[in-house]
């Protein structure tokens, strides 16, 4: 589950002839000649180099005849008229689950994706599979409420896929093979999890998504080293992939997911990166419509490119971004302050108000903060040391929810410290708080102001009074620094 290249130990996968492959090259694949399929010891499963390849170079391309895509779904002469009979249209996923569950239940016809199909994992280790406990170690985070919410959606929108299309096409959806009981949901969140974990998204000239499965190409596993490097050509319709960086005959060829939080990861892939520098924290914030001049500050959050309800990520580089403070701000605004916008004595769009209006939603969001942070079920020292004590079996499904916990809490913490550090020079009236001077003017571990100070080597966003809180900070700092430092493009290691 952690990702890394571990490309040392490789071992091809089998020395046949794979039907798979050999269906690939007779659709027209190009490439397969110089990869193998190759078992990876952190990775799992992936695709090796059998020659060197520079970095830009065409690796593979897979034809758009045999990419699962919602078009061939539909234009599919026993599975189409299914699901044009559908009301309303199913979604691109429900489309592509019920695609790939719909041939794997075919006993003869389809051979090629049928091989396909075979090949995919039995089982996923996205956090909707984890139990209870499992589950519970990332209590408090997004994770844990998007999958408890995904545990009661996926039943209901199983059950809703048979009364709209597998009740009503038995002939194609067998009652054995697509049972209406926590079977069939199993099979379903099997499906969800393949598109989840495989599909690949565009977007086309026209403007419209595309989202698709391409066999092979699917085989490649993740890696943040290297550069975006999947294509989708929109007028032949293929899939090509081309090397994110210059490989040498025997490494892992990988593709790049995107900047992709543990939580996400986690949910879509069952996998985390520890110390992921895109952790993030999903800050929701909403207002009742009941609430006073309801109507007036909506115009105004849409006016401010903002809604009543808004889900704001904070990040290890932007742990309170602008948005949220403008969302507040007008979420506060008084009956005095609405005149004076209304006079345009006063632009809520950007901006601080009034003094009081901006002590308040800090007090708020501090309070709001240290909230957030105790509700998660284990504290972050606590799973630190856990983790360093082994309580966790590295790799496992508590030992990866511990880490999205990790960097959730992690990313918190900083947004609750620089809303406390604006807090307070908004209190004393100074104002003037703009995150770097005052974090570089104290020790960013035990927060004294001695007349010197050293800057990080790496990332130089924190100073500290000395090596010994250098040291007792790296582990909290280590995200952060590798984040901030890849942003602002240093070269350091
Ligand atoms: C597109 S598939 C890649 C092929 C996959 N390994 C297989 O055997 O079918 C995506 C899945 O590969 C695994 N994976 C991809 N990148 C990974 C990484 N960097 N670390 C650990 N697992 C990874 C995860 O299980 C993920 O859901």
């Amino acid at each position: 589950m952690s990702s890394g290249s571990g490309d040392e130990l490789a071992r091809p996968l089998s020395l046949d002839p794979d039907p798979m492959e050999s269906w690939l090259k007779l659709s027209g694949a190009v490439g397969l000649d110089d990869l193998e399929l190759a078992d990876f010891p952190v990775t799992g499963r992936g695709v090796r180099a059998l020659r060197g390849f520079k970095e830009g170079e065409k690796i593979l391309t897979i034809p758009s005849g045999i990419l699962w895509t919602v078009e061939h779904a539909y234009a599919d002469p026993l599975l189409g008229p299914a699901l044009r009979s559908a009301r309303p249209r199913l979604s691109v996923e429900d489309t592509l689950a019920t695609y790939v569950l719909f041939v794997r239940s075919r006993e003869s016809g389809y051979d090629g994706l049928r091989n396909h199909v075979a090949s995919l994992p039995t089982s996923y280790s996205s956090s909707i599979f984890f139990a209870e406990d499992e589950l519970e170690v990332c209590a408090g985070t997004s994770l844990y409420t998007i999958t408890k919410q995904l545990d009661r959606s996926i039943k209901e929108d199983y059950r809703a896929l048979v009364v709209r299309v597998l009740a009503r096409h038995r002939d194609l959806f067998p009652l054995d093979k697509f049972t209406i009981e926590d079977v069939g949901v199993i099979h379903y969140k099997w499906a969800l999890c393949t598109v989840w974990s495989r599909a690949m998204d565009f977007v086309l000239p026209d403007g419209n998504p595309i989202r698709l499965l391409a066999p092979f190409a699917d085989m490649l596993n993740h890696s943040s080293e290297v550069k975006p490097c999947h294509v989708y050509d929109p007028s032949s319709g293929n899939l090509s992939v081309i090397a994110g960086k210059d490989y040498e005959a025997g490494d892992q060829t990988f593709i790049y997911y995107g900047p992709v939080p543990n939580s996400r990861l986690l949910r879509l892939y069952g996998f985390v990166v520890p110390g992921n520098p895109n952790d993030s924290y999903d800050l929701v914030l909403a207002t009742h419509p009941s609430a006073p001049f309801f109507e007036q500050k909506h115009k105004l959050w849409v006016s401010a490119g903002l809604d009543s309800t808004c889900t704001i990520p904070l990040t290890l580089t932007d742990p309170l971004p602008k948005s949220v403070l403008r969302y507040l701000r007008i979420q506060r605004l008084d009956e005095s302050d609405l005149a004076a916008i209304a006079l345009r004595q006063i632009d809520a769009t950007d901006g601080k108000i009034s003094d009081s209006n901006e002590v308040e939603i800090l007090r708020f969001l501090v309070e709001s903060f240290r909230h957030l942070l105790d509700s998660f079920g284990t504290q972050l020292e606590k799973l630190e040391e856990q983790l360093a004590e082994g309580v966790y079996s590295p790799g496992g499904n508590a030992w990866a929810a511990a880490h999205v916990s990790l960097g959730e809490q992690r990313v918190l913490r900083l947004a609750r410290k620089r809303a406390e550090d604006l807090l307070s020079a908004a209190e004393s009236g100074s104002g003037n708080v703009r995150g770097s001077p005052s974090a570089l003017a104290r020790c960013a571990n035990c927060e004294k102001a001695p007349a010197q100070l050293m800057l990080c080597g790496r990332c130089k966003a924190v100073a500290y009074c000395g090596r010994t809180c250098q040291v007792a900070h790296f582990k909290e700092h280590k995200a952060i620094c590798r984040a901030t430092a890849s942003q602002s493009g240093s070269k350091t290691k």
